[in-house]
């Protein structure tokens, strides 16, 4: 039975002990838990055998760590963001990495809402004095929440219940968030912005839930800061770097902005230098809105289930990188996942050189299922032979077409054509393009049709695809070349368009005859071209 090493990777941040041992509970897998990960070279010392490393935001998976480690076939990040996951270089090396969206959603927006809460009425400084021995009532007047506005930047699923509680608090909600829907604001009662300024500039309280991204990074900067009401409080629970930290320390000590709460930062943990720790008015804590009992015992349970049905079965599920395959779908597209992929690696063989376009169009029965992994299977096929097979996979395919400049689309239409199945590949630039279509004859994949033309074929062993003009002696001339060199043909197809016009023969054989064989058969007359293809 196969072993497989399982790596549960912090920095004192541990996942929950449930999770664990679930992973224990499961023969085949070798678990180690090391919460001593800080360091760069000690991450990569312990992931060398890991075929899985489970991390929270503590760990970091980095280049350098995905290169040492391997064997390695899925991060798991037992919560949301993934910042701390070089995802474009996992990608590359065929590294699946999951979250556990949802699990901590309820914790997150609840700690960001007593952080609000605890801003309002200025409670850690009010607690601190009188544990100080003093009680300065009059120094901690604080602010209802009731009947203030509130700017939700990032209506996601935090963002949401966030949204909620506030509104539970008689307060009026303003959001901002260009992917979400004027449906679903109206159905959330938020008064929808499609501007940022505008979402901000009439705000009491401004909260941030959404990922740091080039486009998100530091979005509240100083000018924006400036554009809000004197007095703005701003609760970041989300990621550092959504809010310009410098410029956030400025307006507070200026006393534009009124107060700040915040449990991420540009740098976690905040140097003891880091301005916004000297700033007034402020409510900080360490990247704890995940931390309770029922959010870790949830991203821990779901994030072992996830990778151990990924190790055992190739479930891929709440991936960052590639498509959802639930094991249903799975066991549905495995054999079109496989044709697909030979189906690419064939038309590599015969597509014209440079290809700028790479097309993957099903019909009938495959019209109507999700078939992105095949579509992904066809293009690794194709791939393969000019990048290099153990380069390609299906993670990093799309991104590695794209870097090439082969434009890869999809198509479906539920209609069955002469087939009931058909996935037709088109590869080519312009007008000159290759075409193979195959299909399936009771379960057994087939090739149907080369360049339009109908052929039958199962796609094993090696494929002789030769285009002749349409005349007597051609078969004869071709058994007889391959006979002499002791290749056997294990089956052929014919295909022309008129009668005395082009032949199309395709040849299934037994082995792959040398290159000095396809070239005798070059020079027999009538023979306009030669392709040999191997399937494996
Ligand atoms: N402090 C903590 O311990 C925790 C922090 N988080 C962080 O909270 C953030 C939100 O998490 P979820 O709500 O679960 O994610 P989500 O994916 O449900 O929501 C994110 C929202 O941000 C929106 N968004 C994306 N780009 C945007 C832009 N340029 N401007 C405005 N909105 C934009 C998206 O449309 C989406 O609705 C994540 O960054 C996550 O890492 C999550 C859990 C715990
Ligand atoms: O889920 C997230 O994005 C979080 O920030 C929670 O991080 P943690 O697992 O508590 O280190």
């Amino acid at each position: 039975m196969a072993k497989f090493n399982i790596l549960i990777a912090g920095n004192n941040d541990p996942i929950s002990s449930i999770g664990i041992d679930l992973l224990k509970a499961e023969p085949s897998f070798d678990v180690t838990v090391n919460m001593n990960l800080k360091a760069e070279d000690a991450m990569v010392e312990a992931s060398r055998e890991a075929h899985a490393i489970i991390v929270r935001s503590g760990a970091k998976v980095t280049a350098k760590v995905l290169d040492a480690a391997k064997n390695l076939k899925v991060v798991g990040r037992a919560g949301v963001g993934v910042d701390n996951i070089d995802i474009p270089y996992a990608s590359k090396r065929g590294v699946v990495v999951m979250n556990t969206p949802g699990g901590n959603t309820v914790s997150t927006a609840e700690h960001a809402f007593g952080l609000m809460m605890s801003l309002s009425r200025k409670v850690p400084q009010a607690h601190a004095s009188v544990i100080g021995g003093k009680w300065e009532r009059k120094n901690f007047q604080g602010a209802e929440l009731n009947k203030k506005t509130l700017a939700v930047l990032g209506m996601g699923r935090i963002g949401t219940e966030f949204a909620k509680r506030a509104q539970a608090f008689g307060m009026t909600v303003v959001a901002y968030d260009p992917y979400l829907s004027a449906n679903r604001a109206e159905m959330l009662k938020v008064e929808l912005r499609d501007n940022l300024d505008d979402a901000v500039k009439d705000a009491d309280f401004i909260t941030m839930h959404m990922p740091l991204t080039p486009e998100t990074k530091h979005m509240l900067n100083e000018t924006r800061l400036r554009l809000c009401k004197k007095g703005v409080r701003v609760i970041n629970c989300a990621r550092g770097g959504l809010v310009d930290d410098n410029a956030l320390a400025k307006l507070l000590e200026e006393g534009h902005v009124g107060g700040a709460a915040l449990d991420v930062y540009e740098v976690e943990p905040p140097p003891a230098d880091y301005a916004l720790l000297k700033a007034p008015n402020v409510v900080f804590t360490p990247h704890l809105g995940a931390s309770t009992e029922e959010a870790q015992e949830s991203v821990g349970i779901e994030i072992a289930e996830q990778v151990k049905e990924n190790l055992l079965h190739g479930t891929v599920v709440n991936a960052v990188n590639m498509p959802n395959v639930d094991p249903k779908t799975l066991a549905e597209i495995g054999p079109f996942l496989r044709f697909g992929e030979i189906l690419g690696r064939l038309i590599s063989q015969i597509a014209p050189q440079r290809a700028e376009f790479l097309r993957v169009n099903y019909s009938g029965n495959l019209g109507k299922m999700d078939t992105t992994l095949v579509s992904r299977g066809v293009l690794k096929g194709y791939l393969e032979r000019p990048i290099g097979a153990d380069q390609v996979n299906l993670i990093n395919a799309v991104g590695t077409a794209e870097n090439l400049g082969l434009r890869f689309t999809e198509s479906r239409v539920p209609e069955p054509t002469e087939f009931s199945d058909l996935i037709e590949v088109e590869v080519g630039s312009g007008e000159n393009k290759a075409v193979i279509s195959g299909s399936f004859f009771g379960g057994d994949p087939r090739i149907v049709k080369i360049n339009g033309r109908r052929v039958e074929a199962t796609p094993e062993g090696t494929l002789l695809l030769l285009e002749n003009d349409d005349r007597p002696g051609m078969i004869g001339a071709y058994g007889t070349i391959l006979g002499k060199h002791q290749v056997n043909i294990a089956n052929m197809s014919l295909s022309r368009n008129v009668e005395g016009g082009t032949a199309l023969t395709l040849l299934t054989l037994d082995s792959t005859p040398p290159q000095a064989v396809i070239q005798e058969l070059e020079k027999i007359p009538g023979v306009k071209r030669v392709y040999c293809m191997e399937l494996e």
